[in-house]
């Protein structure tokens, strides 16, 4: 049986909030016929920064750069180091493929990058350098030619360590922008911006919005928004480390759902306990404690199979497993945007430094798909090749019959110019009816 021993005040996860909707349209509009004028009146209104250009000088970059100490650029080269590598592996293992498929046909895909992409580097209540690595050096290990991107600035100012971050992973061109008039401005272009063919990256609500109403002009990765955690323990870990690894990623904002799962009753009453002690030491409890008590949820289940059941309904962007047999869920759960398995592990390793992408589906998107990787920077685009007369009379005939059986007596034209051409009657498979 399934029962809450904590239950959500409100309700995140379906669907966007429509009032989101209407601003982000009303938003996209405004950039679409004000360009540049309304890009810089938005983004005095939202992020009170004020330029001519909102692009950085390389004096500007430069400056970022230098700037970060030692420790700092170390720390910021082996996290890069580390989501590199993995990506470049995840690469490798995208293989271009050419098959002979009947005698004398030939077909194959490639993976072929995106030209121009633009990456989202979320700054409204943390500047979130790690998102610089997670995209715009992705994209570059995807091969992609110009790999563009934007951060929203941080307390009015340049946010520093982004834009360190930004240069450090290989951008092309460096924008101040923050928000739904910097997916706009890479989505619509203007005179500053030249416009991308795909946009990627996290962000809030709006940004989150912003992408997926522009989906179809250009592409995009995911429906990336609100962080989300859910928590899958049973009596192997304590009530600390659960209300740790919860409200670690309930900081986030006051709209990121946190959730645990667990088969302890103990577990569950632990963790509450321990989550109201961390809350009134935590320096971030403002956010973290508006986010649990509106959209925090324990749920008590008594088999595995309903663990596993709930949790692919939660669907959540994060899912820690910490149960004496992690693998049990990698090897059952469907619906999960990346899965950080066993306690020695956790959210905040991936978020920052651990080498996977921390850009994850929010809002359920993880029934549909995983998270940011090389792979979403790549078209598959597939080719086709006849190599012999009687290959081509051969198919030409199929493809003459099936196109009459749907009306379309051009392209049965298309199909018996080359079955009269190419064809001699001595076909290789299937019988040839006079064209
Ligand atoms: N899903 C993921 O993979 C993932 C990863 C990391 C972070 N995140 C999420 O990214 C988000 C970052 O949010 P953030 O706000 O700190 O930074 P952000 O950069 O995403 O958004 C800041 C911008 O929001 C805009 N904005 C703020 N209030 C607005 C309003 N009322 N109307 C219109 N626009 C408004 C401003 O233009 C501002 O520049 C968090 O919710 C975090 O959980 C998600
Ligand atoms: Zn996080």
């Amino acid at each position: 049986m399934i029962r809450h021993v904590k239950t959500a005040r409100l309700t995140q996860g379906d669907k966007t909030d429509p009032t989101v909707t209407k601003t982000v349209e009303d938003l996209l509009v405004q950039v679409a016929e004000g360009g540049d004028e309304a890009i810089r009146e938005l983004s005095i209104r939202f992020d009170g920064l004020d330029r001519d250009n909102y692009r950085l000088t390389a004096a500007e970059i430069a400056t970022c750069v230098n700037g970060l100490t030692k420790q700092e650029r170390h720390d910021i080269d082996f996290a890069q180091e580390q989501i590199r590598n993995f990506a470049q592996a995840q690469r490798d293992t995208m293989l271009d493929l050419e098959v002979e498929t009947l005698p004398g046909v030939i077909l194959g895909h490639k993976h072929v990058p995106i030209q121009n992409v633009g990456c989202y580097v979320p700054g409204g209540k943390y500047p979130l350098l790690a998102s610089a690595h997670m995209t715009v050096l992705t994209a570059k290990v995807a091969g992609c030619q110009r790999v563009i991107t934007c951060a929203p600035p941080f307390k009015g100012k340049i946010a520093d360590k982004i834009v360190a971050a930004q240069a450090l992973a290989g951008a092309d061109e460096i924008y101040c922008l923050g928000g739904v008039q910097a997916i706009a401005a890479m989505g619509y272009g203007t005179e500053m911006i030249d416009p991308v063919d795909m946009l990627a990256g996290p962000g809030n609500a709006y940004v989150a919005e912003a992408k997926r109403l522009l989906f179809g002009k250009v592409g995009i990765d995911l429906f990336a928004g609100p962080t989300e955690t859910l928590v899958i323990a049973d009596d192997t870990v304590d009530g600390e480390i659960c209300a740790t690894d919860l409200l670690g990623q309930a900081e986030h904002g006051i709209n990121s759902p946190v959730v645990l799962i667990t088969n302890s009753e103990k577990l569950a009453k632990d963790t509450l306990a321990e989550i109201e002690r961390l809350l009134a030491i935590l320096p971030t409890a403002e956010i973290a404690r508006k986010a649990w008590e509106d959209y925090g949820e324990i749920i008590l289940c008594e088999t595995l199979e309903e663990m596993v059941g709930e949790g692919d309904r939660v669907a959540s962007e994060h899912v820690q497993v910490m149960t004496v047999d992690p693998d049990y869920f990698l090897n059952n759960m469907t619906n999960y945007g990346a899965l950080f398995l066993g306690a020695r592990t956790n959210v905040a390793f991936g978020d920052k430094v651990i080498g996977t992408n921390h850009t994850l589906p929010t809002l359920k998107a993880a029934r549909y798909t995983g998270g940011l990787w090389v792979g979403k920077f790549l078209k598959t685009c597939t080719y086709q090749k006849v190599m012999t007369d009687t290959a081509s009379a051969s198919i030409g005939a199929y493809a003459s019959r099936l196109s009459h059986m749907e009306g379309f007596v051009g392209h049965a034209e298309q199909a018996n110019i080359r079955v009269r051409r190419f064809g001699k009657r001595n076909v290789a498979y299937g019988a040839v009816v006079d064209a």
